[in-house]
C-alpha cells in the first residue's frame, strides 16, 4: 500500500511562497567538478523544500545513474541542466526555490566557464549574497579569480568562501586557513568586503545544516544558518530618499489616475511628501499610498504600491517620482561597465535601444575606454567588445534621463541594452557615473587670478613638454631640469607618463585612442598647473603631432615649449632601460611606440634634445635657460 506523502505538492510550496517571510537571493558560484550540484541539491534536500516529483525522480535516477551506490546522488538534481545545455537548448541561469520555517531561497546555479559569462552576470546581477565554492584539494583557480571579479562588478554585498571536499584533505584546518588567506587577499584587491569562510564537504553534509564534528576547530555558523543569518537585500541607506519608478499608469476611470510601480531607497514615503516627477521635474504631492490592501499611512523600499497626486501633472511610463526635495541625478552621458550578451560584437556608433527601468531610450556606445580581461583585470584597449565580454564605456543618450548610479541603487544604475534589428539582449550595464552636458557647465569666475598666483611665486609659468621614444631619455632630463629650477628657487611640477597611467589614467592602454585620451587629459591637467602659477613638466611618449597641437593651443603664445628629445630607435633600443623594447620584439608587448606604433616626430618644436650627442646635464641647462630666458615669451 502506498504511504501517505507529507511532502508538500508543488502547489503548496508556491503558495507558501505568498507568505512574508524573508527571501535570499543566492548564486552559487564554481564548476560542477567544485561540488556545486551536489551543495545545492543538498542543501535544498536536508532543508525539506524538494517538491514531491523531484524527489520521485532523484530517488530512481540514483539508482540508475548515481554515483553514491544506495545513495542519492545529489548532483543528478542539477544535472539535468547539464544535458539540457549540451542539447544545445540555451539555458539563461536555472533557478531553483526552496525554503525552511524562516527563510525562502532562490539560489541561481551559473555555469563556471567562461563561456557563461553572461549567464552568471544575469544571475549575480540579482543576487544578495554568493557561494564561491573552491575545491580544496586545488585551491583557488583561474575562475575564482574571474567570479571574484564578477561579483565585485556586480556589486553582490555577500560573499562566502565555502571550501569544498574537506573530506578529500583529511578535514585539515592549516589547508582550510590557507585558502581562506589566499582568498580574503583577492577579496580586498577587488573590494569585495562581506566575506565569510566555511569548510564544507557537500558529498558528507559536513557543515551544511549543522556542525561537523569531524572539524571541531571550526565555530561555525554552519552553511544554512549563514544563509538564514544573511540581511536579504541590503537594507539602501536610510538617509536616501525614496524613489518610485512608474511601472504602469493606472487609470480605471476618469476620476482616478494611479502611479505604481516598486518603491525604492532608504527614505520612507508618506502620504502628503512633496514629490518631483522627473525629467520634467514638476512639482506635486502624494495624495494617496495604496498597498495590495488598501491605502498606506507610508510605504518602504521593496513594496509594491500605487500613488496618486494632489493636482493633475503629466506623468507617464517610465518617469520617476522623487522626494522633491531630494532628486535623482538627470544625465543624458554616462561612463557605464557593459557586459556584451550578443554574438554580435558591440560596435561602438551603433545605435542601440536602452532600457533602465520601465524608460527605453536610444542610445550609442560613444567609446570604450578599455576592456577587461575577466581573468587577470587587466585593462585592454578594445575598439569592440565580444560576446562575453567586459567594457568600460562611455554612453551617450537621444535624451536625458534620471538615475543613480548602480552603486547608490542597483535598479536605477541598471540597464540592458537592445538590439534594434533583432531585439535581443546585447548588453547588461552598470552607471558608474554620469558624464555631464558641457552646456550645463559654467566657467566659475575667481578672485585671485593666474597672474597673482604666478607673481607670489615670482615666475613666469610655463609648460615644457618632453616627447620622444621610450627610453629617449625624457623622464631623466626633466628630473635634471626640476632639480636645477628648484635649486633657483622656482615653483615646479613633473607630470610623468608611467606615474599618471598609475592614477588619472589607469582606465588607459595604448591604442591609438587611447593615447589621445591619455594626452588629452595630462594636456589639460598642465594647463590647470600654468594657472597655478607653475612651471610644469611635462614627459610623456605623445605620439601623434595632432595631439601635441591640441595640447599647445591650450596655452598662451609662448608658454608652451615642445621639446624633442630626440633619440634613434636603435639607441633608446640599445638601452632598453624597462625591458620593453626585447618584450616588444617578443611579441609579448602589443602596440608599443617604435615598434609595431608610429611615434611623428615634431617638425618644428622648440628645442631639439639630441641626446646621442650631448650628456643629459648639458641638455637640461639648454631647457632651464629657455625656460627663464625672457624672450621666450615672444
Ligand atoms: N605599448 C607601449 N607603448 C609605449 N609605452 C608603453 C607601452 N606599454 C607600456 N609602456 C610604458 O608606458 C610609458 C608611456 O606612457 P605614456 O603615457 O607616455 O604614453 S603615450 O603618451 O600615451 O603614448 C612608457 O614609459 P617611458 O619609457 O618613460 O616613455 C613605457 O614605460
Ligand atoms: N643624453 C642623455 N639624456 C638622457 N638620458 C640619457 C642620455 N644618455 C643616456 N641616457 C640614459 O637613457 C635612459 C633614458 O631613460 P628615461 O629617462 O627613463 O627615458 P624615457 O623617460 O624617455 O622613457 C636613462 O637610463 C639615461 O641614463
Amino acid at each position: 500500500m502506498a504511504s501517505v506523502d507529507t511532502r508538500p505538492s508543488a502547489a503548496q510550496v508556491l503558495l507558501q511562497s505568498a507568505e512574508t517571510k524573508s527571501l535570499l537571493r543566492f548564486i552559487t558560484c564554481g564548476s560542477v567538478d567544485d561540488g556545486k550540484s551536489t551543495l545545492i541539491g543538498r542543501l535544498i534536500y536536508e532543508s525539506q523544500g524538494l517538491l514531491t516529483d523531484q524527489l520521485t525522480a532523484l530517488e530512481s535516477d540514483s539508482r540508475k545513474h548515481g554515483t553514491q551506490g544506495e545513495g542519492l546522488d545529489f548532483a543528478l538534481l542539477m544535472d539535468g541542466l547539464e544535458a539540457e545545455r549540451e542539447q544545445g537548448i540555451t539555458i539563461d541561469v536555472a533557478y531553483r526555490y526552496f525554503e525552511t520555517p524562516t527563510r525562502k531561497f532562490i539560489v541561481a546555479d551559473c555555469p563556471g566557464h567562461e563561456q557563461y559569462t553572461r549567464n552568471m552576470v544575469t544571475g549575480a546581477s540579482t543576487a544578495d549574497a554568493a557561494i564561491v565554492l573552491v575545491d580544496v584539494t586545488k585551491g583557488l583557480l583561474l575562475q575564482t579569480r574571474r567570479h571574484a571579479y564578477l561579483l565585485s562588478l556586480l556589486g553582490v554585498r555577500h560573499v562566502i568562501l565555502a571550501v569544498n571536499k574537506m573530506d578529500l584533505a583529511s578535514y585539515s584546518h592549516e589547508r582550510f586557513v590557507e585558502i581562506e588567506g589566499e582568498f580574503s587577499k583577492l577579496a580586498s584587491s577587488l573590494g569585495l568586503k562581506q566575506i565569510w569562510s566555511v569548510p564544507i564537504s557537500a558529498l558528507q553534509g559536513d557543515n551544511l545544516t549543522a556542525l561537523s564534528d569531524r572539524m571541531p576547530w571550526y565555530k561555525g555558523p554552519a552553511l544554512l544558518e549563514l544563509l538564514h543569518q544573511l540581511p536579504d537585500l541590503e537594507a539602501p541607506d536610510s538617509q536616501r530618499a525614496w524613489r518610485l519608478p512608474v511601472q504602469y499608469v493606472n487609470r480605471p476611470s476618469s476620476d482616478f489616475r494611479g502611479y505604481a510601480g516598486t518603491l525604492l531607497g532608504g527614505g520612507k514615503l508618506h502620504e502628503g511628501d512633496s514629490v518631483r516627477v522627473l525629467p520634467a521635474g514638476t512639482v506635486s504631492s502624494i495624495a494617496r499610498v495604496i498597498g495590495p490592501s488598501g491605502d498606506l499611512d507610508r510605504a518602504s523600499h521593496g513594496q509594491a504600491i500605487t500613488v496618486t497626486l494632489a493636482n493633475e501633472v503629466d506623468v507617464s511610463r517610465g518617469d520617476v517620482l522623487v522626494a522633491a526635495d531630494s532628486p535623482c541625478e538627470i544625465a543624458d552621458q554616462f561612463a557605464a561597465h557593459i557586459v556584451w550578451m550578443d554574438e554580435q560584437p558591440l560596435l561602438p556608433g551603433r545605435s542601440y535601444w536602452l532600457q533602465i527601468g520601465a524608460r527605453t531610450v536610444a542610445a550609442q556606445v560613444t567609446e570604450i575606454k578599455h576592456r577587461v580581461d575577466i581573468n587577470t583585470q587587466e585593462y585592454i584597449a578594445a575598439k569592440r567588445l565580444e560576446l562575453n565580454e567586459i567594457g568600460f564605456c562611455n554612453l551617450y543618450l537621444d535624451r536625458a534621463i534620471p538615475f543613480e548610479t548602480y552603486e547608490q541603487l542597483r535598479e536605477l544604475g541598471s540597464f540592458v541594452l537592445i538590439d534594434r534589428q533583432t531585439y535581443s539582449t546585447a548588453a547588461a550595464g552598470m552607471i558608474r557615473f554620469a558624464l555631464r552636458r558641457s552646456a550645463n557647465l559654467h566657467w566659475q569666475a575667481l578672485d585671485i587670478d593666474k597672474q597673482a598666483r604666478a607673481n607670489i611665486k615670482q615666475q613666469t609659468p610655463k609648460c615644457i613638454w618632453f616627447t620622444g621614444l621610450s627610453g629617449s631619455g625624457k623622464s631623466t632630463i626633466a628630473n635634471l631640469v626640476e632639480r636645477k629650477l628648484l635649486a633657483l628657487g622656482h615653483h615646479t611640477y613633473i607630470l610623468d607618463g608611467d606615474n599618471i597611467r598609475h592614477g588619472l589614467s589607469k582606465d588607459l592602454g595604448f591604442s591609438d585612442e587611447d593615447r589621445v585620451e591619455n594626452i588629452r587629459r595630462v594636456a589639460e591637467v598642465a594647463k590647470l598647473m600654468t594657472d597655478a602659477g607653475l612651471i610644469v613638466l611635462v614627459s610623456f611618449i605623445s605620439p601623434f603631432r595632432s595631439d601635441r597641437e591640441m595640447a599647445r593651443r591650450l596655452f598662451p603664445d609662448g608658454e608652451f615649449i615642445e621639446a624633442f628629445v630626440d633619440t634613434s630607435l636603435e639607441l633608446a633600443e640599445s638601452r632598453d632601460v624597462k625591458g620593453l623594447y626585447a618584450k616588444a620584439r617578443a611579441g609579448q608587448l602589443k602596440n608599443f611606440t617604435g615598434i609595431d606604433s608610429p611615434y611623428e616626430p615634431p617638425e618644428s618644436p622648440e628645442l631639439t634634445l639630441a641626446t646621442a650627442t650631448a650628456s643629459a646635464e648639458e641638455l637640461a641647462d639648454q631647457v632651464v635657460s629657455r625656460c627663464l630666458a625672457p624672450d621666450s615669451d615672444a
